[in-house]
């Protein structure tokens, strides 16, 4: 059953178009990681999922039907990010003995076993935590639910790395022990992607990419080389990346489709081929193209 589908779905907010055409189902009980940069979309897009923000143009359904102020959405999906608010008149204890009768699904004893793990005081109140300690008590808040969906706009946001590698190990195992479908939007890809089944990559609001984890693993084959023979041996393959090394070598990544003759001639030559992570084949697709960083500081 697919859970999400989106056909031609695009978002304007004024004159801006924050989400152009986007065309693509999400299925049942997956983790999509949401992969963009900054300003890509992702918080729109989700907001859209999850029935917070009409479309502009478009259809978009979730469990069959728009999510746009409904009460299935909202009844079966749950929002995580850093700026959630709750009650300010609820310690965070009171919140997470509250929580029960929002969420059908809610795991009380979870939920409390994370609340001592993570140490929370619990005479405390969200407002007063600290940026990464509220990603973790809405992290508690977002496993514990146990909705059906699940979205986590960068719910690692002012985490400390122990925390971030816990919230990862916690959401697996919740995962496993409990399915559902989960999208979590990220820009550090690296980080997340050993959980992930699948990938949905946008750049200014166009989809780019949507497939399988281990199919974005193989996406890319990397040559390194003399730059004439590199560029001699690409001939007129269009590189997705290519990076000067200095003293006459090139680094450039293509798309993994060369035959196995291609692969063997590049050898001969002398050519170092190389595999090219998923993490770096979302940055070179997604890489601006004005060049890049040192750039910047090239006066000249
Ligand atoms: N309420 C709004 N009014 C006008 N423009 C908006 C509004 N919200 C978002 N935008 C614009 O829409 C684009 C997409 O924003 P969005 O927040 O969805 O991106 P994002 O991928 O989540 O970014 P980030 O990774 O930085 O959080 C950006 O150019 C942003 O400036």
């Amino acid at each position: 059953m697919n859970v999400v589908e989106c056909n031609g779905l695009s978002k304007q907010y004024g004159s801006h178009k924050a989400l152009n055409d986007l065309n693509f189902t999400l299925s049942e009980n997956k983790i999509t990681g949401l992969i963009g940069r900054n300003g890509a979309g992702k918080t729109t897009l989700l907001k859209i999922v999850a029935g917070f923000l009409h479309h502009t143009s478009g259809e978009i359904r979730v469990f069959g039907e728009s999510p746009f102020n409904n009460l299935k959405v909202s009844a079966n999906t749950i929002f995580i990010d850093n700026e959630m608010s709750f009650s300010n008149g609820l310690t965070l204890f009171e919140l997470l003995e509250t929580a029960g009768s929002f969420y059908p699904n809610w795991d009380s004893e979870l939920a409390h076993r994370f609340f001592s793990y993570f140490s929370f005081n619990p005479n405390q109140y969200h407002g007063n935590l600290s940026k990464g300690m509220r990603s973790t008590f809405n992290m508690i808040i977002g496993l514990a639910a146990r909705c059906p969906l699940t979205i986590f706009d960068e719910p690692t946001s002012g985490m400390d790395a122990a925390t971030r590698k816990d919230f990862y190990r916690a959401l697996l195992k919740e995962y496993i022990a409990h399915p559902r479908t989960i999208i979590l939007s990220s820009h550090l890809l690296g980080e997340v992607e050993d959980i992930l089944e699948e990938i949905l990559l946008i750049k200014t609001g166009e989809k780019f990419l949507h497939m399988g984890i281990d199919e974005l693993k193989e996406f890319a084959i990397g040559v390194r080389g003399k730059t004439d023979v590199v560029t001699g041996w690409m001939g007129e393959i269009e590189p997705i990346h290519v990076q000067d090394m200095g003293a006459g070598m090139t680094y450039a990544v293509m798309k993994n489709d060369r035959p196995q003759t291609a692969l063997e001639e590049a050898s001969a030559l002398g050519l170092e081929l190389t595999s090219v992570s998923a993490e770096d084949v979302c940055s070179y697709l997604t890489s601006q193209s004005k060049g890049g960083i040192d750039d910047v500081f090239s006066r000249g």
